[in-house]
């Protein structure tokens, strides 16, 4: 059971939830100035997401926390991240799989799934620990939105 407390996003919408998730996977960082982390090492990634909405859907949820999970804990559970696509490059620092780009994939994955509801429902912030000492906050831009 995840009770901690997480930044706080301004924000004019009417209704907003957060869904706590959590994860083991694996990862490394391809580039020499990870140092240690070059080499495989497994975290439970501790991650919350932050959702907001001036409207509900046919259901009564802003949008349900169950396919949160899906769309996080269900792909990511257990594996290897860099065997996934999304953090497959060895070249391409915006595709290691550092805990800033986990955040930043994570919306982008959440986003995509949002922008196909009707109650156009926003992920404005995605907060990734990796550590218990480390944690990153992401929150996109206005222009990051489709609409
Ligand atoms: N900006 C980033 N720095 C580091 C990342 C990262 O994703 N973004 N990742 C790592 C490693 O993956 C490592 O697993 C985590 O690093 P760190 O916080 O140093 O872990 P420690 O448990 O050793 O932390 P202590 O506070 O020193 O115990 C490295 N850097
Ligand atoms: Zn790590």
């Amino acid at each position: 059971m995840l009770y901690q407390s997480y930044p706080q996003v301004n924000h004019q919408f009417r209704y907003e939830l957060n869904k706590d998730m959590h994860m083991a996977a694996a990862h490394f960082i391809p580039n020499e100035q990870a140092g240690k982390c070059q080499d495989i090492h497994g975290h439970t990634y501790v991650i919350n997401v932050t959702i907001a909405g001036d409207s509900l859907d046919e259901s009564g949820f802003l949008v349900n926390f169950q396919l949160l999970k899906e769309i996080v804990h269900k792909r990511y559970d257990h594996t290897l991240l860099n065997d996934h696509d999304e953090y497959a490059s060895q070249e391409d620092p915006n595709q290691f799989p550092t805990t800033e780009v986990v955040a930043r994939v994570i919306w982008e994955r959440i986003q995509k799934e949002l922008d196909q509801r009707l109650n156009k429902p926003r992920c404005l912030q995605v907060f990734v620990r990796e550590t218990p000492t480390s944690y990153v906050v992401y929150r996109p831009k206005e222009e990051d939105f489709s609409e």
